[in-house]
């Protein structure tokens, strides 16, 4: 078991990362609630089962605020747990009713998709979508544990394997040469699920993400943002399309946009955005907007990314990958993003 520990302001997080890490949760203290999606019943036994959908349209606040009836019903307190079991959409929903609930009760996360344990399952952001754009309702709020049991990728899709892999294509881009050449060397075993290759990818995401998030936990730092590259067109692309492109599909063609972006701007050293369409077409990840089949509205995705978190006034401050491994944020005005998007959308 490969185990993290870090002191994310007030909250200290442990991670556990290995085959069987589940059974961890037989030595929590107090009741425990598990909220986990319709289609996946784990094997552990809770005080309370709640069985949510999942995928984008699970992401609602009445699913959420159900979550919470259920906990007053069953006369849950804060010192009891809520076990969020689940692919990256359960964790974001589940995770914002924990920190609702009388202000918050324990949470721990176990992501059962590749991209929960990379990224969703870490660092405290949760959330509902509203208002037709992503994540628009939500909170901070850190689970004091999160275990990556591996065995849960055994029946895991190689599609949704990709859509994981798109998010560790973006910490190898903009934070980390090593893996960048890891995952250049070693992306048959990855793909194939070699439990060896999956291990160094979780904890080096891991790793990655958890030191960014110390840093800069509210993303209030100019720090964070990095964890963003690529969702500012991708949740674009998301909500352009109804929500019907899965996010990790939708962030790989938005870190080739941005990249793209970054490049034209002059941030980008010459090289840098070959490299992007190399590493994301090694794992299959599309490139560009007509690989991934769908209808894409470009006023809705153009108002939906007018409401993107890293705006600031007229600004947005953008992470633009500057060679591989390296990145700077940018300030860049709201009319010149919206002149690139359209490029990159197909907009006039
Ligand atoms: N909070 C964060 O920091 C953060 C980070 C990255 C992404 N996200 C969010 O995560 C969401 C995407 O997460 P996702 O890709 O896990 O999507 P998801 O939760 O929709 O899961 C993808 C699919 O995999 C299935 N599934 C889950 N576990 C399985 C298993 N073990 N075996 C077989 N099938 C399984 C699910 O039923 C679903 O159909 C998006 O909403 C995105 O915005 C949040
Ligand atoms: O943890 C972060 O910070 C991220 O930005 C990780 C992203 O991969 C993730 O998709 C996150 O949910 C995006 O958040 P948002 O603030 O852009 O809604
Ligand atoms: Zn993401």
């Amino acid at each position: 078991m490969i185990e993290f520990r870090e002191k994310v302001c007030c909250s200290d997080v442990s991670v556990k990362v290995g085959r069987g890490a589940l059974r961890e949760l037989e030595s929590l203290p107090g009741r425990k609630c598990i909220v986990h999606p319709k289609s996946l019943k784990p094997d552990v036994k809770g005080d309370l089962e709640i069985a949510v959908e999942d995928g984008e349209k699970g992401k609602d606040l009445r699913n959420a605020l159900e979550i919470v009836d259920k906990l007053l019903e069953h006369d849950f307190t804060r010192g009891d747990y809520l076990v969020a079991v689940g692919g990256g959409t359960v964790l974001d929903v589940a995770g914002f009713s924990a920190s609702i609930f009388m202000r918050g009760l324990n949470l721990v996360n176990v992501p059962t998709t590749l991209l929960g344990m990379v990224d969703a399952g870490i660092g405290g952001k949760t959330g509902v979508n509203y208002g037709k754009a992503k994540n628009m309702i939500g909170t901070f709020y850190q689970p004091s544990l999160i275990l990556d049991d591996l065995s849960f990728l055994d029946t895991l899709p190689t599609e949704e394997l990709r859509r994981g892999l798109a998010e560790v294509v973006k910490y190898a881009l903009v934070l980390d040469k090593e893996l960048y050449d890891f995952l250049s060397l070693n992306h048959s075993s990855v793909l194939n699920k070699e439990e060896s290759a999956l291990e160094k990818v979780i904890s080096s995401s891991v790793r990655d993400k958890l030191a960014v998030v110390a840093e800069d936990e509210r993303e209030t730092k100019g720090v964070r943002i990095v964890l963003n590259f690529g969702h500012t067109i991708g949740h674009a692309i998301e909500a352009g399309s109804d929500f019907t492109v899965p996010h990790g599909l939708a962030i790989s063609v938005g870190m080739v946009c941005e990249a793209k972006i970054a490049e034209e701007m002059g941030y980008a050293e010459e090289g840098v955005v070959e490299d992007v369409l190399w590493l994301l077409q090694l794992f299959g990840l599309p490139i560009s907007l007509e690989q991934l089949n769908a209808k894409i509205d470009v006023e809705k995705a153009l108002i939906a990314m007018t409401k993107d978190k890293k705006r600031r006034g007229e600004e947005v401050l953008l992470p633009f990958p500057t060679r591989i491994g390296n990145w700077r944020g940018v300030r860049v005005p709201l009319e010149t993003l919206e002149g690139f998007a359209k490029q990159c959308l197909g907009g006039n």
